[in-house]
């Protein structure tokens, strides 16, 4: 490398930012009834003035803890000079899991994952701003030695080496400006899932559909997974706006049992929906490998992903033909690090890759890497798309952006797209933002109860 200017960190700061997204039902699911958007915001400082901006995705009272685990890893930040982070990235990434005491409370999952992700996703859009170029672009313009160099192998090697996945990147990289011209004009697919959210009325759902089909989308997911026959009525308002040519995707977000689960998804096989999202247990790889086998007669896909702890249970579940869609998640496991491991192993699997998104951020963020997939790794679109929900990103400096043909549009600007406006933060930080304020004022919500 050598190329990078050396900067100094000076702090580390975090915040708890969330929105009150349940008073509309925004974000609801068949196990997260009343979901508050939040995030950990994390913004690392240096001594030059380059700033680095990061975050994890949680819902409402989960933030303060999360806050908390990521005030207990400052330490291991502050007071570093980039170079000695980025010139042994995968080993950073190792220190920050491996806190001897830190570690007893994860290890690797949980909490303190949450907060190594929005730690990393900082360094990440710090490293971007250093380079001055997008983190798509940072990645995609790595020398593979380099980026292998950032990953921690430990508990993977079994089903890819470092040498291996360097092999795989410079097999990719003779063709991979083509790619970045295609990737430039045309944007990557997207999905959404705005129309389905369990809380929203029939005639909501129908008028989203409506919209969102006008705004150029092809795929379309929603919520199942409270009452059966609700469902069923759902499935066929959604198919009756949306067509039999485009696609729908059903998600259950992890409430069912194993047999529930097939005879449910079975029951609104009918739909033709190309996969069923979290049938049971986030950790249940071969309960999912089990509905996965009963479902493939039927063509429907298991997607999982959003809530996997870590590189392990996705080398697990990928190992088990228990997905046939592999959901990273931005803002999940230990962040880019980590995620970069889990398209590797996809990749030499055989596993499509189709992010989540949604939450705070998460499209922001993930569009990225999905891009740098196409650009370096799976170097195909086919059959994948990336997810997208309508929310929060007025809130960001530099949103993610969907063209007419409902793709993600390329971001130009330096860095991970994570930086929030001043002014989001002044009105929308917990509790004291002056949105909150009005709201514990005129009653909408209560500070003892939340
Ligand atoms: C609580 C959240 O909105 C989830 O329902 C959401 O992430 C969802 O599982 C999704 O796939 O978008
Ligand atoms: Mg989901």
């Amino acid at each position: 490398m050598g190329k990078d200017r050396c900067l100094n960190i000076t702090t580390l700061q975090a915040k708890d930012i969330r929105w009150p997204t349940s008073l509309g039902a925004h974000g609801s699911d068949a196990m997260h009834t009343d979901p508050d958007y939040s995030c950990v915001y994390v913004t690392i400082a240096t001594a030059e003035g380059v700033t680095g901006y990061g975050m994890t995705f949680t819902l409402g009272r989960g933030t303060d803890i999360v806050l908390l685990a990521v005030r207990a890893m400052k330490r291991l930040v502050e007071g570093r000079t980039t170079t000695s982070i980025f010139e042994r990235f995968g080993q950073f990434w190792r220190e920050l899991t491996s806190d001897s005491q830190l570690r007893w409370i994860g290890p690797e999952k949980g909490v303190t994952h949450l907060a190594v992700a929005a730690i990393i996703n900082a360094l990440w859009d710090l490293w971007g701003r250093i380079r001055n170029v997008p983190v798509w672009q940072l990645l995609a313009e790595m020398e593979p030695e380099e980026l292998v160099s950032t990953i921690d192998f430990r508990y993977i090697e079994d089903v890819i080496t470092p040498e291996e996945a360097i092999a795989l990147l410079r097999e990719t990289k003779p063709t991979r400006s083509e790619r970045i011209q295609y990737l430039l004009a045309n944007g990557y697919p997207a999905y959404t899932t705005q129309i389905g959210w369990l809380g929203y009325s029939d005639e909501t759902i129908r008028a989203l559909c409506r919209k969102y089909l006008a705004a150029g989308f092809k795929a379309f997911k929603m919520k199942v997974g409270q009452d059966l026959q609700n469902d069923i009525k759902r499935c066929k308002l959604v198919r009756e706006e949306i067509g039999w040519d485009n696609q729908f995707m059903i998600d259950a977000n992890q409430t069912w049992n194993v047999q529930t689960a097939i005879e449910w998804v079975i029951s609104l096989k009918d739909f033709k929906p190309l996969w069923i999202e979290e049938p049971t247990s986030p950790d249940d790889v071969l309960g999912q490998a089990k509905i996965a086998a009963a479902l493939r007669e039927h063509s429907i896909g298991v997607a999982t992903g959003e809530m996997c702890c870590n590189r392990v249970m996705f080398k697990q579940f990928m190992q088990a033909n228990a997905l046939e869609f592999c959901q990273i998640d931005s803002a999940r496991i230990g962040g880019v690090n980590e995620i970069l491991s889990v398209y590797l192993m996809a990749k030499k699997l055989n596993v499509k890759v189709c992010p989540h998104a949604g939450g705070v951020g998460l499209c922001e963020m993930v569009q990225h890497l999905q891009m740098w997939d196409f650009c370096s790794v799976s170097c195909t679109m086919e059959g994948r798309m990336v997810e997208f929900v309508d929310q929060q990103h007025d809130q960001f400096v530099f949103p993610a952006a969907i063209n007419e043909q409902a793709c993600y549009v390329a971001p130009r600007a330096p860095g991970y797209s994570t930086e929030l406006k001043q002014e989001a933060i002044l009105q929308f930080e917990y509790p004291h933002g002056t949105e909150w304020k009005r709201m514990f004022d005129e009653g909408i919500f209560t500070r003892e109860n939340y």
